[in-house]
């Protein structure tokens, strides 16, 4: 694996039809692009609480962790990111953005905006799309 990878987790909040999208912050890095709330993870955390704990930091949300969907590798140029997928079902709560996002909007999954979904985004989209269309 490319030793400059570093790996990030992310949370595909669902509530029911919809996704919850936030917006990266204009002055950081991917700045503008939207995503999947979430972060890097830190020494001695699993995934999964790597996830619970940026939900918390950047959303100020409590949610349940659930089922992996898979990993997305992309080369940022000055960085490789891969990003660890994680479907969180959405519990009714306040979300307030701490800092890391400007935005957040909830879309259909079907009709996510992919021009300004962060690129490791979108195979996590569409393979969430596909579980879904199978399910139909
Ligand atoms: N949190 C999150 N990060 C993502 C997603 N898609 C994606 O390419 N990334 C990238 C952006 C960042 O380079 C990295 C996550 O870092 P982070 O969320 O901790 O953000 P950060 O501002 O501390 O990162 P950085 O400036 O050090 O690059 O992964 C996503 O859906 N969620």
């Amino acid at each position: 694996m490319d030793p400059e990878m570093i790996d990030v987790c992310c949370g595909l909040i669902i509530d029911g039809d919809q996704i919850l999208l936030a917006r990266r912050h204009p002055e950081g890095s991917q700045g503008g692009l939207w995503e999947f709330a979430g972060g890097k993870q830190e020494p001695g955390e699993s995934l999964a609480q790597a996830l619970a704990r940026e939900l918390k930091e950047e959303l100020c949300i409590d949610l349940s962790v659930g089922d992996y969907l898979g990993y997305s590798d992309h080369h940022y140029g000055d960085k490789s990111v891969r990003l660890h997928g994680f479907i969180c079902p959405w519990l009714p709560q306040k979300i307030v953005l701490t800092g890391s996002h400007d935005r957040y909007q909830w879309q259909a999954i079907t009709q996510v905006d992919t021009t300004t979904l962060a690129p490791a985004d979108i195979p996590l989209l569409h393979r969430l799309q596909s579980q879904r269309m199978a399910l139909t």
